[in-house]
This record gives C-alpha cells, structure tokens and sequence, in this order.
C-alpha cells in the first residue's frame, strides 16, 4: 500500500520555516520525504495534493476523556475518537474516571479493544491509582500494565493521602511506570468552582485558592523525589505550581507536566457571569498572572506539553445552573486553531514551538514512537489550513457534547485531513 502526500508545507527546524515537501508512506510507515521542488514518480500509488497546506506530524493529546464505559450519554469511544481526529489529533491517552472506573484489566482491555475496531485514533489507557478513585486502595498496578494501561492516575480528584500517593509512586516506579496527579486538596476547596479572584470577589462567592492545587505539587515533588518516580503533573494553572515544578526539574527530580489551552488564553477576568458553566472546569480559570506564568513556563519548558483535557458533558447537565453543573469543557475541536490563533498568528510563538509542545515532546515524556515527521515514524499527519478564519460552532463538533467557552470564537488553523498509520481516519466535508 502507498501513498504519496504531495506539496506540503512541512516546518523545518533547523531552517525555521515552513518548506514544501513530497511525503511516501509505505504500509504506515514514512519512507521518503522529498524536495518540493521535484516532481516525485507517484505511478501506481494514492496521491492526496495538500496543496500548500500544514502538513504536520499527528496531534498527540496525553490527558482526554472518552466517558466510556458508562458515560456514553457525554461522548463514546467512536465519537471521542472521531472528534480527537477531527482536532488534528492521532494519539490520545484516555483517563480512568469512566463507570466503572478503569481500575481492573478488563476495563483496559474494554477500552482498547473498542478503540481497534472503532479504528479510527491510537487510544492509550490511564488506569486509576486507587480502587475506584476513592483514595483507599492501590489497584493492582502490574495486571493494569499487563492489559496496556501505560501510567496511573486518579484524576477527577487528588489523592488526598500522602502516604497512598507515596506508596503509588514507589510500586510504579519498580515497575518503570509514570504517576500522572489531578493535584488539588479538597479541603481548600469544599464547594467552590470559581478561582478567588476578581471574578470570585465580585460576585461576592467563595474562590478556589492557588495552593488548593500547588500543596499537593509541592508535596509530590517531594514523594517523587524520595521514591525516584516519573510523576506528571495534570493540567498545571497556579504560578505556585509552576514554581515547584522548575525547583524541582532543577535539582534533577523526574517531573513533568502539562498545560490546557483554556488556561493558557482565558482568565477568571473572562468569565461572563454566574449563569453559563461552560465557564466551569477545574482547575478553574486562574488570574492573569496566572495566566502569564504558565505561558512563561510552558515557553522556557517547565512545562513540557500541551493537552486539552478533553471533557465533555450533556448539555443538560450544564444547564443545572452553575453551582450543579459538573466541571469540564470539550477541547479537541478548538485546540490547535485557538492557540495557532492566539499565540502563532500574533508572532509570540513560532508555529515549529507550538507544534513541538504538541507531538515530540508529549511523544519523549511518555516514550511513544509517534509524534515525528521523519523517514522511519510511523504515518500519523494531519493537515492543516492556516489561513482560512472560521468562526466556532459548538453544534458541528463530532463529539456528542458541545460544552466550550469558545462559541463564536473567529480561529484559523483548522485541521482539514488526518492519517493515522497511513490511512485517512478523517478528512472536510
Ligand atoms: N477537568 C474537568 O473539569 N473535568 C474532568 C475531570 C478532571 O480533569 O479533573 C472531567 O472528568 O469532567
Ligand atoms: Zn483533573
Ligand atoms: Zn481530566
């Protein structure tokens, strides 16, 4: 089976720029990547003509929902799956807080064996830390890695234990698996949903402190660093945490952590009032300097990578008024056009960083073999229009769920094909 991708723009790092090249797939393997400028001898093969267009390695999210088994009235494997590839996205690593929650193996195996027929991204599997998310007993972490899960971790919720966590981190190490932590302490917490911030304080309501989130990253850097563990942090917001995390990296323990698009371009200052939870998510949208902090530090690599927690819920579940509603907004389908918009286009970042924190370097924390355009990587693309502006439409997303705070939102970037293993799993219209 070949394929030929012609006239892409592929980024060349070490030119900095985009350059036109000729792609050969063979059985799902790139094998050649040639010159523009020359015509290539495609006799016999499938030729899809990018047409100038952003033809990058394939999307890699680390942190999604896919809500099933037991949610599938949010989203479902198929149409998770078809809405990450709709996003540009070619591997994703699901997270255990389904019903039942991914904490026997065959739940894992549920999971990958629906991804492989549905066929349409690579699913990886998170397992849980403790037996259904509850904070009081280790899984059984080694039949977990046996059925694929690829790292544990209890997110929707912190380990409230230190010792759990401590216990979790030593028995994942000495089986070279990651720890990956939702970090928040409930007590700080207890019913708030909104950061304390001006948006909290104006409303008169009770805010979600910083060190409900950093408390629990100090003290793991700490467990990580006694135990030797790869620990990953979750969906980083605070400045607090962000400080953490580079002490830590710099005195040589093994963390890594990630980012939300959302908190990288909204602040607690955006939220439009009490009465639409597509505002709510947790962790909550922070101040500006928090913002700021963590755009610093995913741009000097305290941060490592880019994902978009992906969590959809009904729409009937947000409509609970905000104070019910569960936390969570969709990402897939927003993420690469909001921030090739907000950070590309207005000349912050150059369009090689942005695709980086989103393909090698969630590939090199979690030693995946995706995540490269090069001879040898296995065919995951995706192509992109960078030019055409197109405004967000929450009811065209292939996800079951709608739930964005980015309705409306005018984004260019938007994916237009996506190949996985050589074979097209999404293409417009
Ligand atoms: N991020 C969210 O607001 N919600 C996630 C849980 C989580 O990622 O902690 C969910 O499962 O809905
Ligand atoms: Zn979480
Ligand atoms: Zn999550």
């Amino acid at each position: 089976m070949s394929l030929w991708i012609i006239n892409g723009n592929v980024w060349s790092e070490s030119a900095g720029k985009l350059e036109s090249k000729h792609i050969r797939v063979e059985n799902g393997v790139i094998e050649q990547i040639v010159d523009g400028a020359l015509a290539p001898d495609t006799g016999g093969a499938e030729v899809i003509d990018a047409g100038g267009k952003l033809v990058s390695a394939g999307f890699i999210d680390m942190h999604v929902h896919l809500r099933d088994p037991g949610f599938e009235h949010k989203e479902d494997i198929a149409t998770g799956t078809r809405s990450a590839a709709k996003g540009g996205f070619t591997t994703i690593a699901c997270m255990p807080n389904t019903r039942p929650v991914t904490d026997t193996p065959d739940t894992v195996r549920y999971i990958l064996n629906k991804a492989e027929q549905v066929g349409i991204v690579k699913v990886l599997p998170y397992a849980a830390i403790t037996k259904n998310e509850l904070g009081r007993e280790l899984t059984d972490f080694a039949a977990l890695k046996e059925a694929g899960a690829i790292g544990f971790t209890d997110d929707g919720v912190g380990v409230q234990n230190a010792q759990m966590m401590k216990n979790a981190m030593a028995l994942a190490t000495s089986m070279d698996m990651p720890i990956i932590a939702h970090c928040e302490d409930d007590s700080l917490v207890e019913g708030a949903w909104a950061s304390e911030g001006e948006f909290s304080r104006k409303h008169g309501i009770k805010g979600i402190p910083n060190e409900s989130e950093a408390i629990h990253v100090g003290r793991d850097v700490l467990l990580a660093e006694a135990t030797g563990a790869h620990y990953h942090v979750c969906h980083v917001s605070t400045e607090q945490s962000v400080r953490f995390i580079r002490l830590a990296k710099q005195i040589g323990v093994r963390v890594t952590a990630e980012v939300c698009p959302h908190h990288l371009v909204l602040s607690d200052e955006d939220i439009p009032g009490l009465d639409d939870a597509n505002w709510k998510m947790n962790p909550p949208l922070r101040t500006p300097r928090d913002v700021k902090a963590v755009i610093e530090a995913l741009e000097d690599g305290t941060i490592d990578m880019i994902v978009t927690d992906h969590a959809p819920h009904s729409a009937e579940e947000k409509a609970r008024g905000v104070q019910l509603a569960p936390f969570g907004i969709v990402g897939f389908e927003t993420a690469f056009p909001l921030l090739y918009t907000k950070f590309v286009r207005t000349g912050k970042w150059t369009l090689g960083f942005l695709l980086k924190r989103m393909t090698s370097d969630p590939a090199r924390v979690f030693r995946l073999h995706e995540g490269r355009l090069a001879q040898g990587a296995p065919a995951d693309l995706t192509i992109v229009d960078l030019e055409s502006e197109r405004a967000v439409d929450p009811s065209s997303f292939a996800s079951k769920s709608g739930n964005t705070p980015f309705g409306g939102w005018k984004l260019s970037g938007w994916p237009v094909s996506t190949i996985v293993n050589g074979k097209v799993v999404w293409s417009e219209q």
